[in-house]
């Protein structure tokens, strides 16, 4: 179970929830309202008491025991060495997991990058090393910060698939603009609003018509079988 609570700061407001193992979360909100901030308040890399993460506290634990229990993936790879290969980047990732290398990069599409530099990776390859490596280190609790930002369709739908029916990643909290994987992701939704939780519950329920008028005063209209916003 990972729970925060009565969590406050400059950016973020009077922020409680739970999430149990084996449960998976997707956080909403508009730019600049603290998705990112949360999600690195979770992971201990903002240190705080008030996460709880199955009796231990991230920013009290350093590495292995917090990498057991939380991954932050960022949106973008940040990488100063240039010489690290895309191999050396995973192997770094694998931490205590069974899987390979080999195996990860092929179900992702991308075992061509073997053999790169990190550096001279596209920011959609980068994306999908980073995706890779979560798949590698197979935390507790693995958070992906905007995952699909620059993913083509074909790779967006990729990972749309792996983030519904992978199994070997316990419980995934997904940040995201993109409404559309979020409503067919189907997980609870989270909306931040200003820094405070504005909408905690089913994502049937937030994308119902109504709430999304609430939230996004007419610019996202529910088609039934997706989410599209209204240009
Ligand atoms: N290190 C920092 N110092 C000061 N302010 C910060 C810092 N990091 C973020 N902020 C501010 O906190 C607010 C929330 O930022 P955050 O990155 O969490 O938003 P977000 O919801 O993830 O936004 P986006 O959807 O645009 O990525 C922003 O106003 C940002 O400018």
């Amino acid at each position: 179970m990972l729970t925060i609570t009565n969590y406050n700061s400059d950016i973020l407001r009077d922020i409680s929830f739970s999430l149990r193992r084996g449960r998976h979360l997707t956080i909403l909100g508009a730019n600049g309202t603290g998705k990112t901030t949360l999600a690195k308040v979770l992971a201990g890399l903002i240190p705080t008491e008030s996460v709880c993460i199955e009796g231990i506290s991230p920013s009290r634990v350093y590495g292995k025991k917090r990498a057991e229990c939380i991954n932050y993936i960022p949106a973008k790879l940040e990488i100063y060495d240039d010489y690290l290969l895309v191999e050396d980047f995973l192997s770094l990732a694998q931490f205590e997991s069974q899987i390979t290398t080999d195996t990860t990069l092929q179900k992702l599409g991308i075992s061509h990058l073997m053999g790169k530099p990190c550096k001279t990776l596209s920011s959609g390859e980068s994306q999908m090393l980073l995706i890779a490596s979560a798949l590698m280190h197979q935390a507790d609790f693995t958070i992906f910060d905007e995952p699909t930002a620059n993913l083509d369709p074909i790779r967006m739908r990729l990972l749309f698939t792996l983030l519904q029916e992978d199994t070997t990643l316990k419980s995934k909290i997904i940040i995201t603009h993109n409404l559309d994987l979020a409503y067919r992701l189907d997980f609870d939704i989270l909306f931040l609003h200003e820094g405070k939780i504005a909408f905690e519950g089913s994502a049937k329920a937030f994308f119902s018509q109504p709430q999304l008028d609430t939230f996004y005063g007419g610019a996202v209209k529910n088609l039934g079988n997706h989410v599209v916003v209204s240009l």
